[in-house]
C-alpha cells in the first residue's frame, strides 16, 4: 500500500508536460492555461493621464499669485482620446478622467475643489505638484512578465492582456479525460429510482472538477458490475483519451471488475493508499494511456480527487506549481481512536475561529462536503485533542 506522499510522487514524476498549444482569440482563452510567458510591450497607460475630471495646471502658477483662491484662464479642453496642446504658461485645461495631460502640466485639481467662473477657473484647493496624474506604465511597465505561463487564464487575466493590445493567447492544449462510473446500481438524475438503485452523484462532482481544471471530458457512462463490460469501457476510454478516471469497483468484492479489467487490458502500477478516505485508489494505464480509478464512495472519490488527481492534473496541463496552503489552526474537537493511515477529516472554523469537524466522517457522506470548508490533515497514528493546532486546508486554498 502506497503512503499519500508515495502516491502523489509518483503521479507527479508520471505527469508528461503538455506539449501541443493552439492560439486563441481571448475570449476563448477563459478557463484555458496559458502556454508561454506574455511580456509588455508597451508602457499601460501608454502616457500620463488624468485620474479626475477637473483642470490640469502647473502648481506654481497657482502659488505665484499668492491669493487664497487664485484664478486662472481656461486656456485648452481636453477630452478622453483627445490629443492636448502644451499647456500655456499662466493657464489651466479643462481636462477629464482618463484623457492626456498636456505637457508643462505637473498636477490636475478635481473639479470639486475649483469655482468655473466664466471663461476661467477659480482654484479653492490648492493640489499637490503630481496630484490625479496616473503615470505612463504605474500599472505595467514595457518588456515586464504580465502572465505567467502555466496560469489558469480567468477574467483578471484576460483582462490584463487586451490591456497590452494582445488579441490572442498561446493556450495548452486541453487535457482529454475520459471517464466512466461503474455500478449496477447507479441510476441517473431525473430518473425514478428501482429498489436497490442509487443517483450516481459522482458523475457530476468528476466531471464538474475537471472542467474546472480545464480538462475536456468524454463521459462514457455508467458500467455495469460485469468484467467484460468494463473491459470494453476502458478499451473505448482509451481511444483518443490523454488519462482515463473511473469511479467505483475498486476495491475488494466479487462485484469490483476495474482492477481485474485493467490488468487483462492494460497494467495495474499500484492499488490503494494508506489515507483515509481514498484508501483502494488505482493507478495504472492502458496501453500509453494513464489510468486513475477513484473509490466509489462519494467523499472518497471527491476528497482523492482534491487532494492527488488535481495537483497531477495540473502538472498535466502546464500549470504552475502551487501547493496547497496549509494553515495551523486550533482544533475545537477530539479524534476517538488512532488509525495507522493518513486521514483528511472534513471540518469547517467555528465563529470562535476554530475547527469543527462534521459530525460523520464516513466516506458515503457526501453531504459533509458541502457542509465542509476543508480538510484536517491528520498524520496516522494520532489522536487529536481539543486545542491542539493542526494543519488545516482549506477546499478553496487547493490549487
Ligand atoms: N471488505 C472490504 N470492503 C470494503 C473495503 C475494504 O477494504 N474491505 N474498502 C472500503 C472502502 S475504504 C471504500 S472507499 C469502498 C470503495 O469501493 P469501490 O471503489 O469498490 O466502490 P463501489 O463498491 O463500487 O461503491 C462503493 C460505494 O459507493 C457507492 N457509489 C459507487 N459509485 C457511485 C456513484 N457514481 N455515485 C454515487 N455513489 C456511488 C456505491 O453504491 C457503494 O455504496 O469500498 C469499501 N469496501
Ligand atoms: O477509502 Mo474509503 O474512502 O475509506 O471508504
Ligand atoms: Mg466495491
Amino acid at each position: 500500500m502506497l503512503s499519500f506522499e508515495q502516491a502523489l510522487q509518483n503521479l507527479l514524476d508520471a505527469a508528461t508536460p503538455p506539449r501541443t498549444q493552439e492560439a486563441l482569440p481571448l475570449l476563448q482563452a477563459s478557463g484555458r492555461v496559458l502556454a508561454h510567458d506574455v511580456l509588455a510591450d508597451l508602457d499601460v497607460p501608454p502616457a500620463d493621464n488624468s485620474a479626475m475630471d477637473g483642470y490640469a495646471l502647473r502648481v506654481g502658477d497657482l502659488v505665484a499669485g499668492q491669493a487664497q483662491s487664485p484664478i486662472l484662464p481656461i486656456s485648452q479642453r481636453i477630452p478622453a482620446g483627445s490629443v492636448p496642446l502644451p499647456l500655456q504658461a499662466g493657464t489651466a485645461a479643462r481636462i477629464f478622467t482618463g484623457a492626456p495631460i498636456p505637457s508643462g502640466a505637473d498636477a490636475v485639481v478635481m473639479q470639486e475643489h475649483c469655482t468655473a467662473e466664466g471663461d476661467a477657473v477659480r482654484v479653492n484647493q490648492l493640489p499637490q505638484a503630481g496630484q490625479n496624474i496616473r503615470r505612463a506604465g504605474e500599472d505595467i511597465a514595457r518588456g515586464s512578465t504580465v502572465l505567467q505561463a502555466g496560469v489558469l487564464l480567468g477574467p483578471a487575466e484576460l483582462g490584463l492582456a487586451a490591456s497590452l493590445g494582445v488579441a490572442s493567447l498561446p493556450v495548452w492544449q486541453r487535457l482529454r479525460v475520459a471517464v466512466f462510473f461503474t455500478g449496477d446500481e447507479l441510476q441517473a438524475p431525473g430518473l425514478p429510482l428501482a429498489p436497490g438503485q442509487i443517483y450516481n452523484s459522482n458523475r457530476y462532482v468528476l466531471v464538474s472538477q475537471l472542467e474546472a481544471l480545464g480538462c475536456s471530458v468524454r463521459d462514457i457512462g455508467s458500467v455495469p458490475d460485469d468484467l467484460a463490460a468494463t473491459r470494453a469501457a476502458l478499451r473505448r476510454a482509451a481511444e483518443d483519451s490523454d488519462l482515463i478516471i473511473t469511479c467505483g469497483g475498486v476495491s475488494v468484492g466479487e462485484e469490483d471488475h476495474v482492477k481485474a479489467a485493467l490488468e487483462a487490458e492494460g497494467s495495474l502500477q499500484s492499488w490503494r493508499v494508506a489515507i483515509r478516505p481514498g484508501k483502494p485508489l488505482a493507478f495504472g494505464r492502458v496501453g500509453e494511456v494513464p489510468f486513475i480509478g477513484l473509490p466509489g464512495n462519494p467523499v472518497s472519490s471527491f476528497v482523492t480527487f482534491q487532494m492527488l488527481v488535481r495537483p497531477y492534473l495540473r502538472r498535466l496541463q502546464g500549470m504552475r506549481e502551487v501547493l496547497p496552503r496549509r494553515l495551523p489552526m486550533r482544533a475545537a474537537f477530539a479524534t476517538k481512536k488512532a488509525v495507522p493511515v493518513r486521514e483528511f477529516l472534513r471540518a469547517r472554523c467555528n465563529a470562535e475561529g476554530s475547527l469543527e469537524l462534521f459530525p460523520q466522517q464516513g466516506s458515503a457522506v457526501l453531504s459533509s462536503c458541502t457542509w465542509a470548508e476543508g480538510l484536517v490533515d491528520k498524520a496516522p497514528d494520532t489522536l487529536i485533542e481539543p486545542g491542539d493546532i493542526v494543519s488545516y486546508i482549506p477546499f478553496g486554498a487547493l490549487p
